[in-house]
Order: C-alpha cells, then structure tokens, then sequence
C-alpha cells in the first residue's frame, strides 16, 4: 500500500472501506478483509476501474492519510469513539436496520444519534467532493449514507451521482414511522439513479417521493434492470430501479474445482466423523439472518427421531458483527444456548450435532466449507439479498447440494427451484429440511442446474453494469 491523492473519475463511498485496520494486542496493527457482501460485490468491480473508495476504516479515533492498494486509492474518513455509536450503533444500526428489515426488533429513535448521522453524512459527502475529478461519477452505498446523494449534489453539481440500498427498502406503512422520512426521501433524491436489489422497494420509494416530498412520480411498473421509474425534481429526472446484486460467479466456480479445495472438503467431512449429511449455515451473527430458526428446526427434528445426530452434522458459521448493539448482544446469548443445548441432549464425546464457529473465515475455507455441505440453510427472516446463498451455488459444478433458502430474502426472486421456506412457519422449515437431507438424485441434479444456471450468468458484474449503463455512464471494459 502506498500514500496518494489524485482526484478520482470513477469513485465508491461506502459506511466501510473494503479493509478494516485491526489494532493488535501487542500494539501492532494490521489491515483485513472488511465482513459483509456489500464489500464481497464491489471491491474487485472497484479494482477493475482503478477508482477510489471513500469510507471508514473500521476503527475509531484514528486518522489514516489516503493510500493506494494496488489498484484501487483509498480515502479514509474520520469517526470519533461517540459518533460510531451514535452514527454507526445507534442510527445506522438499532434505528434504520431494524426499521428497514420489518421492524423485526423494535427502532430506537433518538434526536442525538440522528444529529451524528446527519454529521457524519456531511463528513462523508466533503471527502467524496473533495477526491472526485470534475464531472466523475460517483456511487454513494447505503443505508448509513442516504443523506450523501443531496449533500454531495449541493457541494459538487457538476457530479453523476448513484444510490444504491443494499437492505430492503422497507413498506411504507413502516418507513412513515421514522421522525425523519423527509429528510431522508430528500437526501436519496439528490442521486440521479436509486437502486433497490427489488422492484418493491423501487415502487415504495416512488410513492414516498410524491408523499412526502410532493415530487410527482411516473406511473408505470418498476423491471428488473429494465423500466426504471422517473421523479422530477425541478429541472433533474431522477431514475428509480431495480438492480438484483450478484457476486463474481465464474472466479467462485473456478476456485471450487481447484484439487486444493477438493482435497480440503473432502479433509473437513471426514473431521465431522463423514456423516451421511452435512448442513451448512453461513451468516453475520445477525437477529435479521434466522440462525434460531434453524436451530428449532434442528433441535426438534432430533428430539421426533426424523434426523440422528449420528447421520446428520450441522456447521453454523457466525460471524462477529455489530457486537455492542443490544439486540445483537440478546440474539448471540440465545443462539449459543440453543446450541448448547443441542450438544447437550443429542451430542456425544467429540461428536458434538452443531459445530458452532463465531468467526470469519477465508474465501479458500469458505468454498471449501460450501463445497462439503449437502444442504446450505438460509433462513433470514428478512435479507436484501443473500450473497451466500449464490456463493452455495456457483461452488457446486458438481451438481451436488441442495439450497434450502428464505422467501424474504431477495434471493428467492432469483433462485426459485431452491426449496423456498417461510421462516416463521417452522414445520414448513423442518419438512423442507427434511426433503433436502433425503433428495433423489437426479431432483437434486436438475434443481441445482436451473440454480446455476440463474448465478453463472447474472454475476456482479451484470449488476454494476446494468447500474451504471442506467445511471448513464458508460462501462469500461
Ligand atoms: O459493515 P457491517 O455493519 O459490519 O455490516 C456488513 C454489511 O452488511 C449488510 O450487507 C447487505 O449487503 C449485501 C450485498 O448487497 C446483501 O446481500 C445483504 O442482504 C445486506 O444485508 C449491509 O447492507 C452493508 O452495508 C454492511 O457493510
Ligand atoms: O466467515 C465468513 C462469512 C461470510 N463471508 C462473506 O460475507 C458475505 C456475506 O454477504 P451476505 O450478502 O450473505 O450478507 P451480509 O453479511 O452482507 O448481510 C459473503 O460474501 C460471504 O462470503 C466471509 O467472507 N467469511
């Protein structure tokens, strides 16, 4: 990595830089990999372009100078110890995230943090009008930065401004609810393209623009990357889409076929004792991703007799996220009772039934993970998209695997001959987990092709292209 500062044409500004500077015990620091999908999509598509990348390096009270990495420059932003609890806790994350994922937690709506988000808003939308190059092309990510788009318009407007919401754009009987729906309608109105992962979420912000903001919107149906809806404002259409996130399918399903990794599955089955079945959860420790539902389901086909914890195993990834937020604390004690329990009733000496791991693992480690599970369970009660599901997908040219996945992730629209699950209907869980764990062969085949079919050939690069062709800014190979 090296220090640099040339103004940027093609720039990214996100709650989080792609690498988090970790401080070490012995007082040493390092950078990694930052957690979430968001950055999964966008760094190599960044990296490609040789753009910039304006965000937050992932700890408080430290000032990095920008620097180059490899091929991408990197702009740190500043915050304070109290404003990433304020903006980055307790707005972002106890007040918008569980706004915008149905409410599944109550928001805490709180005059202080929504002064810190404003803030650090203004903070983020100086240092993008500060890196970018006359008439560039900026893509604002989030729900952390939705004020950005008409504070950076403000400052720069010789600017092409995106948005893209990477959580669910909520109903808007349940978006009403928030003090400032205005202020936050208006800031997302400054882009000239909003993108949602779902026409739903296109069409509710196309009716909030009208009530709230008086903006009167164009009236036909939102597509899939196609049709997008137009607001205008004064003299700027400002256009509403839909653009469905994707990952880097073809590297996903090249790794997978490497002996390296092969050999590496093949090693973690027989560690688990090479039971009959391996199920595989993947997710941020998140009260959003249905860890516990899982886990009910599990606990009670072990309890009736239909699974054995002989033939079945169940690796539970979970990684660290958003550790000091309340709700995040109370879901992390339920889950590790859960599966303690399980261990405990149906456990033996060395053969526990979950294999709980509250860690990040690696790429490599990951597709090997995918590539040994028979069944990947995901059951979000709400996800904007589900990168992991895709990722099951593309590691399994072998044909083998079966997805069982959430209707309320925006995956599902997708990935329609996965065995589709409500997750708040547990029987429904428990049957559809049933029918993975024992699929016919050839079912499982057919199920698996139509899914990789869908994955191979709507990667992220599709998407990235697809948002910047609609925002008017032609790709570059
Ligand atoms: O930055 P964190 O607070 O640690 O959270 C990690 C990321 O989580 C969220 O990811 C979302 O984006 C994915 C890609 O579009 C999507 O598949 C998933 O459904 C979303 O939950 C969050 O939106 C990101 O901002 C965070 O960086
Ligand atoms: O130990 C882990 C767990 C997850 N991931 C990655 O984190 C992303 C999770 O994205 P997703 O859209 O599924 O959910 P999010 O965490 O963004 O809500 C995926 O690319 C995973 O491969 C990872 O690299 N290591």
């Amino acid at each position: 990595m090296t220090s640099g500062s040339t103004r940027a044409d093609f720039v990214v500004v996100a709650n989080r830089l792609p690498v988090d500077l970790e401080k070490l015990p012995d007082g040493t620091e390092r950078w990694k990999h930052s957690p979430g999908g968001l950055v999964t999509a966008l760094e190599p598509f960044l990296r490609a372009r040789h753009g910039a990348w304006v965000g937050w390096p992932g700890v408080a009270d430290v000032d990095v100078e920008p620097f180059t990495d490899e091929d991408m420059r990197l702009h740190p932003v500043r915050l304070s110890a109290d404003e990433f609890q304020d903006y980055y806790e307790g707005f972002s994350n106890a007040t918008l995230w569980p706004l915008y994922h149905d409410v599944v937690v109550p928001p805490v709506f709180d005059r202080s943090w929504w002064e810190a988000f404003r803030r650090v808003n203004r903070r983020f939308a100086e240092a993008a009008a500060e890196v970018s190059a006359e008439g560039a092309t900026v893509w604002v990510q989030d729900y952390q930065l939705q004020l950005v788009p008409a504070m950076l318009r403000e400052l720069r407007p010789d600017l092409r401004i995106g948005f893209f919401l990477h959580i669910p754009f909520p109903p808007v009987e349940l978006f009403m609810q928030l003090p400032w729906r205005t202020e936050i309608v208006r800031g997302l109105l400054g882009a000239d393209l909003v993108g949602f992962h779902r026409p739903g979420g296109a069409q509710n912000f196309l009716w909030l623009a009208r009530r709230l903001a008086g903006f009167e919107p164009s009236r036909g149906q939102v597509g899939v990357r196609s049709r997008p809806g137009v607001v205008q404002v004064g003299d700027r259409a400002v256009r509403v889409g839909a653009f469905p996130i994707s990952i880097a399918s073809s590297e996903l399903d090249q790794m997978a076929r490497s002996k390296e990794i092969q050999q590496r599955a093949k090693e973690i089955r027989a560690e688990l004792g090479n039971p009959r079945r391996i199920m595989l959860g993947v997710d941020r420790l998140d009260y959003t991703k249905g860890i516990d539902v899982r886990l009910h389901a599990m606990h009670e086909l072990l309890a009736d007799g239909q699974i054995r914890a002989e033939d079945v195993a169940m690796i539970q990834i979970a990684t660290p996220s958003r550790e000091r937020v309340e709700h995040y604390k109370q879901m992390r004690e339920g889950i590790e009772r859960e599966v303690g329990r399980i261990n405990g009733e149906f456990g033996r000496v060395g053969h526990p039934a979950v294999h709980y791991l509250h860690t990040s693992v690696d790429k490599k480690d990951l597709v090997a993970f995918y590539c040994a599970a028979d069944v990947m369970v995901v059951t979000p009660v709400r996800d904007g998209m589900n990168l992991v599901c895709k990722e099951y997908v593309a590691c399994r040219h072998d044909l083998g695997g079966t997805l069982v996945l959430s209707e309320f992730a925006g995956a599902a629209a997708e990935l329609t001959s996965a065995f589709l699950v409500n997750p708040h209907n547990l029987d429904g869980v428990k049957d559809a987990l049933l029918s993975a764990l024992d699929i016919d062969q050839a079912e499982g085949r057919r199920r698996m092709r139509a899914l990789r079919r869908q994955v191979l050939t709507h990667d992220v690069d599709r998407w990235a292209r697809s948002f910047l062709e609609a925002l008017g800014t032609p790709p570059t190979d």
